[in-house]
């Protein structure tokens, strides 16, 4: 799928691909059926709770140790967008060895943050409702910004640059959104996960 391309035909960012369609409305509706019938807990980070719900499958990351932990494996009813994803990131399928599914219920959104460095590529999708992935880095007079319009049952691919060397975050919204990222181990995350595992 082609990446994102502004006006000039450049990519939004190196690094930062966009795709939309990668469901369809009936799949993103039962999607949506199996992630609420998960047990999804308010995300926490040192006493604070933010008000997203989220879950994680294959590997979890553990905020308060700064760790990651195996988790459950990968439920079957992802498998089918895990394909999709990988092949969109153009990556082997079990190489996304962490799926995270999030709620975003009116007035949750998430704060500006790079993913974990135990993560290498960043493959997110949307469902419900548009939202606008922001992006920005720190430039010597203030922030370069971009933004990345999010609709359902699209799909974007960060790494590289854009993965790395970027922030990124998603505005609190007022009508309810779900997404499910899948991630990649780092080099890093591969010697923490030998480590886990014992
Ligand atoms: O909901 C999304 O698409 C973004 C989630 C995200 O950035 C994260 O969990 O690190
Ligand atoms: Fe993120």
């Amino acid at each position: 799928m082609a990446a994102q391309l502004d006006l000039f035909g450049t990519p939004l960012l190196p690094g930062l691909s966009y795709g939309e369609d990668v469901l369809d409305a009936a799949e993103e509706a039962a999607l949506v059926e199996a992630i609420d019938a998960c047990e999804l807990t308010p995300f926490r980070f040192q006493g604070w709770t933010g008000k997203r719900l989220t879950t994680s499958f294959g590997w979890s990351y553990d905020f308060d140790r700064g760790r990651i932990a195996p988790g459950a494996p990968i439920p079957e009813f992802l498998s089918p967008l895990r394909e999709r994803a990988a092949r969109f990131a153009d990556i082997p399928a079990a190489e996304l060895e962490q799926a995270l599914l999030i709620r975003y219920d009116p007035g949750a959104g998430i704060g500006w943050h790079r993913d974990r460095p135990m993560f290498e590529h960043v493959v997110g999708i949307s469902l419900g409702k548009p939202a606008v992935l922001r992006l920005r880095r720190r430039a010597d007079t203030g922030f370069d910004r971009r933004s990345l319009p999010l609709a359902p049952r699209s799909i974007y691919h960060l790494c590289g640059e854009a993965r790395h060397a970027w922030e990124h975050g998603i505005a609190a919204m007022e009508r309810t959104r779900w997404s499910v990222t899948f991630r990649s181990l780092s080099a890093l995350g591969r010697r923490a996960a030998a480590l886990a595992q014992g």
